[in-house]
C-alpha cells in the first residue's frame, strides 16, 4: 500500500520536476517515475556526482521500527475497546483501516527524514573542501571510522538535540484560547523524539556523509588528487 501511494504521488511531482532538485529524493526508482514536464531548471553544482541514496534503508526503519513506536499507545487503546466489544484475540491487533490519511502523512515524514539525512552530502562537501588532505588518504585507503571521525561534531550534535527537544516540547503542548499552554498531556513523545534523532537521524546522516566521501575523488586525474593532498585547510590559508 505504502509503495503504491509513494509510486502514484511521487510520480506526479516527478512531471513536476521536484527531483531533478539536488536535495530531492524519491522513494520510487527513478527509472520507474515519469519524466518531468517541466522545462529542466540549471541548478549549480554543488555535489560532486555521486549515486548515494539511503532511501531504501529510512523506508524499512520507518515501517519498522518508527510506525510501531509512534501507534504503540492508539494500538492498545484500539485493542481495549474492542475487548469491551466481544472481539478477541489477533482481530483486537488489526489496524483502524484509515489507509488513504495514514499514507499522506507517511509521504510527509519520509520525504522529511530523507531530505534531512541527504543534506549530509551538502555538508561532507563542505567539509572536504574545508581541508581535503586531511580526507584524501582515508577516501583512497578506504577508511569509513577515519572518514567518520573527521567529520563527527559532538558539540553540534549536542546543542542540535537540546535545541530539538525543546522544539518538540513547545510543539507537544496544546494552547487554550487564552494563548497561554492548557498543561495537559504532551501531544507527541517528546523522549520518542529527541531518541530518533540521536540513535537514527543523526548516524545516518553521517553514513550518508561518509558515502559520499568515499566517491568524492572517483574519475579525478592523478594530479588533480595530489593538488587536493597537498592544499592547506581553509582556515590557513
Ligand atoms: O552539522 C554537521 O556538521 C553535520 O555533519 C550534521 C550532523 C547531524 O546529523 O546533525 C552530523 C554529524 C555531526 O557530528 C554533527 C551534526
Amino acid at each position: 500500500m505504502l509503495e503504491w501511494f509513494l509510486k502514484e504521488t511521487e510520480g506526479f511531482h516527478a512531471k513536476a520536476r521536484r527531483y531533478t532538485s539536488p536535495d530531492e529524493y524519491p522513494f520510487t526508482p527513478i527509472e520507474q517515475l515519469p519524466q518531468p514536464l517541466l522545462k529542466p531548471i540549471q541548478y549549480p553544482q554543488v555535489l560532486y556526482p555521486n549515486k548515494v541514496n539511503a532511501n531504501p534503508s529510512i523506508l524499512s526503519f520507518y515501517a519498522r521500527s518508527i510506525v510501531p513506536r509512534i501507534t504503540r499507545q492508539a494500538t492498545l487503546a484500539l485493542a481495549t475497546l474492542k475487548r469491551a466489544n466481544g472481539i478477541v484475540g489477533d482481530e483486537e491487533y488489526e489496524d483502524d483501516g484509515n489507509y488513504g490519511s495514514a499514507g499522506v502523512i507517511d509521504m510527509e515524514v519520509l520525504q522529511a527524514i530523507s531530505k534531512r539525512v541527504h543534506y549530509g552530502k551538502f555538508v561532507s562537501e563542505s567539509k572536504f573542501l574545508d581541508d581535503p588532505a586531511a580526507f584524501v588518504p582515508h577516501i583512497l585507503k578506504p577508511n569509513r571510522d577515519a572518514l567518520a571521525a573527521l567529520i563527527t561534531k559532538p558539540e553540534v550534535e549536542r546543542r542540535l538535540l537540546q535545541r530539538l527537544r525543546k522544539k518538540a516540547l513547545v510543539y507537544a503542548q496544546d494552547f487554550a484560547p487564552d494563548g497561554e499552554p492548557r498543561g495537559d498531556e504532551a501531544k507527541i513523545d517528546v523522549d520518542g523524539v529527541v531518541e530518533l534523532y540521536e540513535n537514527y537521524i543523526i548516524p545516518l546522516t553521517k553514513e550518508v556523509e561518509v558515502d559520499y566521501l568515499l566517491v568524492r575523488l572517483n574519475g579525478l586525474s592523478q594530479q588533480e588528487i595530489d593538488d587536493l593532498a597537498g592544499k592547506k585547510p581553509s582556515a590557513a590559508v
